[in-house]
This record gives C-alpha cells, sequence and structure tokens, in this order.
C-alpha cells in the first residue's frame, strides 16, 4: 500500500486548480443510467471512486470512455445485478439503485457495507423508493427490487440528523421516469443534490424547487442523453484553505466554488485567515495568529461533515480550546487517535471533541483510517517537525485527485511512496 513521506515547515505558496466535485460526478455518472442515449461529462476527477463507478456502469453494460476528464458513456443495460465485489469499494454505488429500478423495472444491488465513518443506514432510501411503488426486499445481503410502473407520490425524507444526500439523489432518479408528480419534503440541499438535479434536467427531466428542500417532479416517459460539466469540488478547495491557513501560507485555489463555501469560509475568516474572493477563484493566507473556533457539523448550508477532520487538523496549532461537535456522523472521529500521534491535546466525549491548540506538532507513522481523516493527518504532517508518514494513502486517492503533485508544486514536502505489491 502506498504512503506518503511528508517533511513538515513549509508554507503552501502559489496557486492550486481545484478539481471537478467527486460528490456530484458520482450520483451523476450513476444518472447516465437513465437513458440509452450517450451522455458526455466533463471535469470529471481522475480518482478511485470515479474509476469504481465506471467499473460498475461497464459491469451493467455500459460502453465507456474516459480521457483527459472527460467520460463517454452509453449504458445498453444487459444485466441489472451489481454484486458485493464491485459495490463495497465504495458507498456511492447505492446510487445506482433508483436509476435500474426506474429503467429496468429491477434491481439487485449489493449494500454498500459498514463505514469507518459510523453507521450507514439506508432506509430512507429504500421507503422512499418503496413509496413510489418498488417492491423491496433485502436477500443475502442484496437490495433485491422490483419495479413495475412507478407512481408519484409524496415522500418525506427527513431522518433523525436530517435529510439524506444520495437518498434524495436515488429517489429523485426514479422520480424522474415515475408516471405522475413526486413531491419531495425534507431534500437535501447540498450542492451536489443540486448538480444532479440540473444534470436530470439537462436530459429532459421536469424538476421545480432545486436547491430547496421541497423538490417537485413531474414524471417524463424517457429522458435523453446530454452533455454536462460537473460543479467544482468544494471539499477539496476548503481543504487546501485549510493547508494555507495552518502552514501560514498564500494560496490561490483556482475555480474554487466560493459560493458553495460560505460556512468554511466565515470560520476560517474568525479563525484571523484572510479570504480574498477574486476573478475565477479564491485566495487565502495566513500572516496573523491562528485563533481557536467551535464548530457543529450539520446539513447544508451549515458545517459540512466533510471538512470536520481537516479543522480538528487546524485546532491542533491554533491559539486557545477548539470545539468540535459532529452531529452528521457522531462517530466520525478516526483521524483524533492518529493526530494524537503527532502530539496534539484533545479529549473526545461521544460527538463532541476539545482540542487544546499546541505551539507544534512532531512527525510519526500515522495510518489513513478513511478520505477525510487521511487529509487531516497529511495537513497536520505539513506543519509538524521532521517527518510524518500516513499510511495507507488509498484512501485519499478515493477522493483527492493527485494530492501530493498539487501539494508538491506549492511547496510542500510531501512524496509518494509507492508499495512493492
Ligand atoms: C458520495 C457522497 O455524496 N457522500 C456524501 C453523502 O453521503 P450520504 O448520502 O451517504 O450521507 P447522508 O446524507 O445519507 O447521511 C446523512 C445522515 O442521514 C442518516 N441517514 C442517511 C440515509 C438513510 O437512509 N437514513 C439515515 O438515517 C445518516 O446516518 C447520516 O446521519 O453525504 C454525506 C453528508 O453530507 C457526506 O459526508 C458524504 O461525503
Ligand atoms: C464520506 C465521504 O464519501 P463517501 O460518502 O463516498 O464515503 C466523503 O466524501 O467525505
Amino acid at each position: 500500500m502506498d504512503k506518503f513521506v511528508i517533511k513538515g515547515g513549509n508554507p503552501l505558496i502559489g496557486k492550486v486548480t481545484i478539481s471537478g466535485s467527486k460528490n456530484s460526478a458520482l450520483p451523476i455518472l450513476a444518472a447516465t443510467l437513465l437513458t440509452p442515449e450517450e451522455c458526455i461529462i466533463h471535469r470529471v476527477p481522475d480518482l478511485s471512486d470515479i474509476r469504481y463507478m465506471l467499473e460498475i456502469l461497464k459491469f451493467l453494460g455500459a460502453q465507456v470512455h474516459y480521457e483527459k476528464g472527460t467520460v463517454r458513456v452509453k449504458n445498453k443495460i444487459i444485466n441489472w445485478i451489481a454484486p458485493y465485489d464491485l459495490v463495497r469499494k465504495m458507498r456511492a454505488s447505492i446510487c445506482i439503485l433508483g436509476p435500474l429500478i426506474a429503467r429496468c423495472g429491477k434491481a439487485r444491488v449489493s449494500l454498500p457495507g459498514g463505514c469507518v465513518i459510523g453507521d450507514r443506514p439506508i432506509d430512507l432510501h429504500i421507503s422512499g423508493l418503496q413509496k413510489l411503488g418498488a417492491n423491496i426486499d433485502i436477500i443475502k445481503g442484496d437490495v433485491v427490487a422490483q419495479g413495475g410502473q412507478l407512481r408519484g407520490t409524496t415522500i418525506n425524507l427527513r431522518g433523525p440528523y436530517g435529510s439524506t444526500v444520495l437518498g434524495t439523489d436515488n429517489v429523485m432518479m426514479a422520480a424522474c421516469r415515475s408516471e405522475g408528480t413526486t413531491i419531495i419534503e425534507g431534500a437535501a440541499c447540498e450542492p451536489e443534490v443540486e448538480d444532479l438535479a440540473k444534470f436530470l434536467v439537462s436530459m429532459g427531466a421536469k424538476i421545480s424547487g432545486i436547491g430547496s428542500q421541497r423538490l417537485i417532479i413531474e414524471g417524463v416517459k424517457e429522458l435523453h442523453g446530454s452533455e454536462y460539466t460537473i460543479i467544482t469540488d468544494r471539499i477539496e478547495a476548503g481543504t487546501f484553505a485549510v493547508g494555507a491557513a495552518m502552514t501560514k501560507g498564500d494560496l490561490f485555489l483556482e475555480q474554487a466554488p466560493v459560493n458553495h463555501m460560505t460556512s468554511v469560509l466565515e470560520k476560517l475568516r474568525d479563525c484571523g485567515v484572510t479570504i480574498q474572493v477574486e476573478e475565477n477563484g479564491l485566495r487565502v493566507s495566513r500572516s496573523g495568529p491562528l485563533k481557536a473556533f467551535e464548530i457543529v457539523t450539520s446539513s447544508y448550508p451549515g458545517f459540512p461533515t466533510d471538512m470536520q477532520a481537516q479543522f480538528c487538523a487546524m485546532a491542533t496549532i491554533a491559539c486557545g480550546t477548539s470545539k468540535v461537535v459532529e452531529n452528521v456522523f457522531p462517530n466520525r472521529f478516526m483521524h483524533i487517535s492518529e493526530l494524537k500521534r503527532l502530539g496534539a491535546n484533545i479529549e473526545l466525549s461521544k460527538n463532541e471533541v476539545h482540542i487544546y491548540g499546541t505551539e507544534r506538532l512532531s512527525g510519526a507513522p500515522v495510518m489513513a483510517s478513511d478520505l477525510r481523516a487521511s487529509a487531516a493527518l497529511v495537513l497536520a504532517g505539513l506543519v509538524a517537525d521532521n517527518t510524518t508518514e500516513v499510511h495507507r494513502v488509498y484512501h485519499i486517492d478515493r477522493g483527492y485527485e493527485r494530492i501530493d503533485e498539487k501539494l508538491l508544486s506549492v511547496g510542500a514536502m510531501i512524496k509518494r511512496v509507492y508499495s512493492k505489491t
């Protein structure tokens, strides 16, 4: 397994181009299953998760061509079963369920399985699709669905922690080809859900209320091929912004989606970081002290759970005590014990951490456990004394395009050591 060897101490200075959004690209690729016509998707980031999704589409019968960020895909579905070996590597594979039911009238998709960030149920996906008329059973760890004619209805997707992003995607995709009108109450408002809705509209879907908690979908008989460009990844942009803040750097984040980053940028400003919105991007720099902060994660437009680990890394070197409350995935704290190995002073209790800022972290070998935890460890390594080795970086390759090359280009001392196997 590859690892990163990082020598801390250099500020990040220069320009980084932010890639297309993973969390937009994955459901949009799944949505191409809704039509037999060709779809052309631009700005698709080159990530292992994307490669897995393309493998799944190919397994289902698609012709796929992926080059220089553009996917051309034509879904002639010859198979409606996605087995465990294909879907277990990536939770987002569950969003092929809605399109398969809508297009084929049936689907068998293995449950994506456990996840290190905590329990990730799909009850709301299933109840939403059942309300549309699909018969769904769990058989031998697979979701087995028989669709028949789906019919529009009113569906509430509010769960115990707010709405569900991929659940909204799944139900919205199926509703596009259901008979009559579907109203989704408590829809997730994340920019990636909005992006999927816009892609569906470009395929001929009739959706109103896009970007709000109430989506109204008039079913259509067929959807057609489309050409579409994915939005920029707000989480990648946020991660580099934290990198500039932690290293006392000065980074221009080209194409950063400023409008989607309000809560993160507000928090960075509160911490003493300078944020300048410029044409086609964002400049992030710090010269003064980094102040402690409080964050509480919630659904959009609140503070994103996908930025929580990176902010924990930042808190380890801030002046004072920071408090972080994780409300979306209450157990998403695998990075805490590894940050402690670098010398961080942190107390964890239930879904809350208190982080007491320290003058310096000291390099050590650490283990990446999941995508954003890995990003937090890399950020900590950039400011730690001596050398930090981050093991199992395949987690980070799921969601950050060439992060080592991008960091190297702005002054970080980071090297990927390839495993021999
Ligand atoms: C590929 C992708 O886009 N992944 C994102 C998506 O994941 P994902 O869509 O899986 O996350 P959800 O929005 O579904 O989860 C939000 C909350 O709802 C709960 N829940 C979810 C589904 C369900 O059927 N029942 C239920 O109770 C979850 O346990 C969690 O507490 O949104 C998360 C929350 O912004 C992000 O961290 C992930 O990066
Ligand atoms: C948790 C994430 O992704 P996924 O839902 O694919 O696990 C993430 O992008 O931070």
